[in-house]
């Protein structure tokens, strides 16, 4: 069992239902999930299963109807909106399938204004902004716009945008869908290692088992329920390796 402090995330007996008509439809069934930091959590399942639905709860970006929700350690069940924005911002990292970046601003510029946007001089994010991009193999693109990056450069742009602060659990959407194959390991291979190297717990829902790896932990989501699930056998080209 994972030591409290050690649980990036934890959902206990979450229920989340939305309007639907004149009754509700119920997007989340009494679900419990805990991810240790180190730890990566695949989340697979059919359109409409509530995996969107169970990312934007561990965003805290929606409130469930019962249920707890813990983020690092703290509860957030119970909080003021001010509240879970502050623990949102210091200790999530958000990572959507498109890559959002400002066309304006350069790589480097990218993290360090998301850097600012959460209360922190940008001057003092810069070295941390630098060390990250280096992190993501963009050291020598970091004073590149967003429309002089390759897609999965720009998809490397956005994880790097997602770890600066140094959150405790990271949040990803489809990070592969928008870029081929090779790339999409590539990308996969990248978020596999953060996880392990930065100590941060992260959740993964991908429609892709393709890029899952034997030893990846796999849990379906089906009508709103999480059930544990074997990772597929490995990809004849790219191995387990
Ligand atoms: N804002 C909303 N209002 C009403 N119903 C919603 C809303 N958002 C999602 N739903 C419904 O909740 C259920 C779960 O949706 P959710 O988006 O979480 O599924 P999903 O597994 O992420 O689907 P997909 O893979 O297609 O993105 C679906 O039946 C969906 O229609």
């Amino acid at each position: 069992m994972t030591a409290p402090e050690m649980r990036a995330l934890e959902l206990r007996g979450v229920t989340l239902t939305y309007p639907d008509g004149a009754g509700r439809l119920t997007a989340l069934d009494d679900v419990s999930m805990t991810v240790a930091r180190g730890e990566l959590v695949a989340v697979v399942g059919p359109s409409g299963s509530g995996k969107s639905s169970l990312l934007a709860v561990a965003a805290t970006l929606i409130r469930p109807d019962t249920g707890r929700v813990r983020i690092d350690g703290h509860e957030v069940t119970g909080l003021s909106r001010a509240g879970t924005s502050v623990v949102r911002r210091a200790r999530i990292g958000l990572i959507f399938q498109q890559p959002n970046l400002i066309e304006s601003l350069t790589a480097l510029e990218q993290l360090t204004v998301t850097a600012s946007l959460s209360g922190r001089p940008r001057v003092s994010a810069t070295p941390e902004a630098l060390e990250l991009l280096d992190a993501v193999g963009l050291s020598s693109v970091a004073g590149r716009r967003p429309g002089q990056l390759s897609g999965g450069q720009r998809q490397r742009v956005n994880i790097a945008r997602a770890l600066i602060g140094g959150p405790s659990l990271l949040l990803v959407d489809e990070p592969t869908s928008a870029l081929d194959h090779e790339r999409g390991h590539v990308v996969m291979d990248l978020i596999r290692s953060i996880t392990r190297e930065r100590g941060v717990g992260t959740v993964l829902v991908t429609h892709d088992t393709g890029h899952l790896r034997p030893d990846d932990q796999v849990v379906e989501c089906l009508d709103g329920r999480l059930r544990p699930r074997r990772a597929p056998a490995p990809d004849p080209v790219h191995g387990s390796a």
